[in-house]
């Protein structure tokens, strides 16, 4: 059966998978870089805002050290006043002038940003259900879901923090050095001697590290994997008294979480007093060695205040760029992901309703004229070869067959989800592909197998078939698919939320929900396919009526499964491997000794 399945995509990826950042890639996103243009003043003035914070922020420590300076008697320095108070009061006022730029800085990224992934998303969004069938045959629901939300935040967080923490902790960084180049020399040259040690021994640590953490969340969700089977599967775990079983297999998991978080343990621990014994090493190296040259007379004490406080800026920018630069790879993963659905190639449907009417009425006669088809995720396979068969309007048309004969292809085509590749497919006698698309499914109904409703009202799912109908012309259609009155024995009648948090409808009342939506549409061309899971004869008699009311006047093309039910059709089509095996009337296929038709009828126990 060619459904969907509707995968729930609930093991996420803890991590999204990073990107590597070369020319190639960069130049590709940049492409989704002019979504910032519509707000590109806020994001300059935001952009400048930021620096200004940035370069303010390098300004302390020189402060601090003219500070120190006045308070020892010195003269003051870069013609700020010469009294502990005045500068105390130049530093509060640059301080404020920093808090409120820091505001509107965040403000305006934050809007910018939110401003331009609510366009990306959208555009995903319409670009994605507009695309056709064959794009969603290969991917996972969950997957295609994850693209619009984790992949999408990710981009935005990379917008909104590490671009702007990027640009700040480069200033922070410059100007750090800088500064410390220019306060001692020497300092610095012993400063840079001890850093690549820190630098490597961080590298490498925090890989291991990173890469525990993530065995450590796999080995989680394994164990999670097991709950959540076991408690969905509980009638069978019970049914086979395998709770011992499940018990065991849960403790195993759990077991190796724990001992995958034990040697995780180990590595942060040798890290942190790795990392306690060089940093504090360094401080108390500079500090050493600093004081050493005030004790020689070759650096001011205000000089060594004014140097550490430095190094604590560069020393913080430096540990944040692996988190910064991990971001800014996934952010790149993300951008190339989801740019690969914006430069799909879409049906031609718009997304605004008022181009979608219906241009061209079509009268229900349907042909297929020597229709060969193979889908494009499998091109070898043949699904459908030389299939030739008339539907005139208002006609019963049959399609029988073993399982995967084709039968639920064939529906898919008349609703021209795929394009064939051989033969022509016919409405009133003009080729399908003449037609608009929206002028073709706007003229077909299809009830499916498995009804699937939205989490909203009854009223709004029976909507769904014609969204501008009004209340009487809902509960019309649902008086005659025989839905009414189940509907109106719930309190909350056609108010009444369906789904995971309301009412479990049972299978034959979803039936006849998706038939009241379709007689809503009226369409000139029906098609059934049969549920395969049999109902009660009661819940079967009342959509069986409710079907002959909405095939009233109208093509009909029914996928049945159960023979007794297309009795009455005026032509029967046997499908066989692709093929058109046997044409006729279930008076004449019965005929047939050798027939598929009477085999599949003989098997079903139904010859009369
Ligand atoms: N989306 C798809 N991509 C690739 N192959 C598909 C796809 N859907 C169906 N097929 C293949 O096409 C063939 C016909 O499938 P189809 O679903 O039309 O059969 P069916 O007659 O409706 O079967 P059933 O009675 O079990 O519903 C099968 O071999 C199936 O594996």
């Amino acid at each position: 059966m060619a459904r969907n399945r509707f995968n729930s995509g609930s093991k996420q990826d803890a991590e999204l998978p990073k990107a590597k950042i070369n020319k190639q890639s960069l130049q590709k996103i940049s492409a989704l870089l002019s979504y910032l243009q519509p707000y590109k003043w806020k994001f300059i003035i935001g952009f400048l805002f930021l620096l200004l914070s940035s370069l303010t922020g390098l300004l302390f420590p020189a402060l601090v050290k003219v500070m120190v300076e006045v308070a020892q008697g010195n003269p003051s320095e870069y013609g700020l006043p010469g009294t502990v108070s005045g500068i105390g009061g130049i530093a509060f006022f640059i301080l404020f002038i920093q808090a409120f730029v820091s505001f509107f800085r965040i403000r305006l990224f934050v809007e910018v940003s939110e401003k331009a992934l609510a366009d990306i998303r959208r555009d995903t969004y319409f670009k994605m259900i507009t695309l056709p069938m064959g794009f969603f045959a290969n991917r996972r629901v969950g997957e295609l879901n994850s693209r619009l939300s984790a992949d999408l935040s990710q981009i935005q967080d990379t917008l909104t923090t590490s671009i702007a923490e990027m640009i700040r902790q480069i200033i922070m960084l410059i100007g750090g050095v800088t500064f410390l180049i220019i306060i001692s020399t020497k300092l610095t040259l012993f400063n840079l001697a001890i850093l690549p040690i820190i630098v490597v021994a961080g590298v490498v640590f925090g890989k291991a590290i990173r890469n525990i953490s993530r065995k450590a969340q796999d080995q989680l969700a394994d164990s999670n994997t097991i709950v959540e089977e076991t408690l969905q599967g509980i009638s069978n775990v019970k049914a086979f008294v395998n709770e011992a079983y499940e018990a065991n297999r849960y403790d195993k998991s759990l077991r190796q979480v724990v001992q995958i978080a034990l040697k995780g343990a180990t590595y942060r621990g040798g890290f942190a007093s790795f990392i306690i014994f060089c940093l504090f090493g360094a401080i108390m190296g500079v500090m050493w060695y600093g004081s050493y040259l005030v004790e020689q007379g070759m650096l001011n004490v205000s000089d060594l205040l004014a140097y550490m406080l430095y190094s604590v800026f560069v020393g913080a920018a430096m540990g944040t760029f692996p988190e910064i630069y991990a971001n800014v790879q996934k952010a790149v993963g993300a951008s190339e992901r989801v740019l690969e659905i914006l430069e799909e190639k879409t049906e031609n449907i718009s997304i605004h309703p008022e181009n979608n009417k219906i241009k061209e009425k079509i009268e229900g006669n349907l042909a297929f004229e020597h229709v060969e088809f193979s889908y494009p995720s499998r091109k070898e396979i043949i699904v459908l070869n030389d299939v030739s068969f008339e539907a005139n309007a208002g006609e019963k048309v049959a399609i029988v067959g073993s399982s995967g004969a084709g039968k639920s292809t064939i529906a898919g085509l008349i609703l021209k989800f795929y394009d064939i590749q051989k033969g022509k497919i016919l409405f009133d006698g003009k080729s399908a592909d003449d037609y608009a698309l929206t002028d073709i499914r706007n003229q077909i109904a299809i009830v499916p197998q498995d009804v699937i409703l939205f989490g909203g009202t009854i009223l709004e799912n029976i909507a769904y078939g014609k969204l501008d109908a009004n209340k009487e012309e809902i509960i019309k259609a649902a008086q005659q698919a025989n839905a009414h009155n189940f509907i109106m024995s719930f309190p909350e009648g056609y108010d009444t939320v369906v789904g995971e948090r309301g009412v479990k409808l049972s299978g034959g009342q979803r039936q006849r929900i998706a038939i009241a939506r379709a007689l809503l549409k009226d369409p000139a061309i029906l098609i059934l396919d049969e549920a395969t899971s049999s109902l009660d004869s009661e819940s079967e008699r009342l959509v069986q009526e409710a079907l002959e009311t909405l095939m009233k006047g109208r093509t009909s093309i029914i996928i049945a499964h159960r023979l007794s039910t297309i009795r009455e059709a005026d032509k029967i089509i046997v499908l066989d491997k692709g093929q058109i095996a046997e044409v006729g009337t279930h008076a004449q296929l019965i005929q047939k000794e050798e027939g598929i038709y009477k085999h599949l009828s003989s098997l079903q126990f139904e010859i009369q």
